[in-house]
């Protein structure tokens, strides 16, 4: 099977950051999206960004930048139709995403991601929280653009909760550690940039 493309969720109104792009915010000298782009990048063929708005403010990145196909439609599964209808377009089968927000998520997603893929070729990344419960990351995935009709007709009828349409799918689930802290740690405040700044080193 050939490599999966890379969808970055960029969408998204970031209220809890004070508005504007998250993936924009400058984090250890860098802009998110480009932590975001040097983990992804080696994980997946040819990569995409999807976000809302003018397309041109993202543009400096040098990748394409697709629009959420379903408007109206809140939340990161629009932004996955959207990579998945990008990727269909490039006659590709699959796709990784991963949140803007996100810069340490883990160099081997793609990989583990696949080998733990259901039989519909779904997977969902998960890591325990602070009390050890396993939580699902349903922005880092493994999506097979097979299914992009079903999630498209799913979201026309109302679906909000990707868990709900994953999990009708039988995705598999791939765990990843927590320690010496979480990889799907994002960032959704100003305190939050201080925090990824202090991990920056230990990443
Ligand atoms: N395409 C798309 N992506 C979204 C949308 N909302 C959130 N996302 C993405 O989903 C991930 C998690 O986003 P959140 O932090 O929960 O939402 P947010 O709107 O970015 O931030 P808050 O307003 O502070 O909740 C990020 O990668 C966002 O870019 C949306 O409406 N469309």
């Amino acid at each position: 099977m050939s490599a999966p493309l890379g969808v970055i969720l960029a969408g998204g109104r970031a209220t809890r950051m004070g508005g504007g792009d998250k993936g924009l915010r400058m984090v250890g000298g860098r802009r998110l999206i480009d932590h975001v782009i040097d983990r992804l990048g080696p994980q997946c063929g040819a990569m995409a960004i999807n976000a809302n708005g003018d397309p041109a403010r993202l543009s400096e990145f040098g990748l394409p930048v697709v629009a959420d196909s379903l408007a109206d439609h809140p939340g990161p599964l629009a932004g996955v139709l959207a990579g998945l209808d990008w990727a269909a377009g490039q006659g590709a089968t699959a796709i990784v995403t991963a949140a803007a927000d996100t810069p340490f998520f883990p160099k081997d997603l793609g990989a583990r991601l696949m080998a733990s893929a259901g039989p519909s070729g779904l997977c969902l990344a998960a890591s325990p929280d602070e009390t050890g419960r396993v939580q699902r990351h349903p922005t880092f995935g493994l999506w097979p653009v097979a299914l992009r009709d079903d999630l498209r007709a799913a979201l026309t009828a109302g679906l909000r909760k990707i868990v709900i349409w994953t999990d009708g799918h039988g995705a598999g689930q791939a765990v990843f550690d927590s320690t010496p802290f979480d990889p799907f740690f994002n960032v959704n405040t100003p305190e939050d940039i201080a925090a990824a700044e202090a991990l920056m080193g230990a990443a």
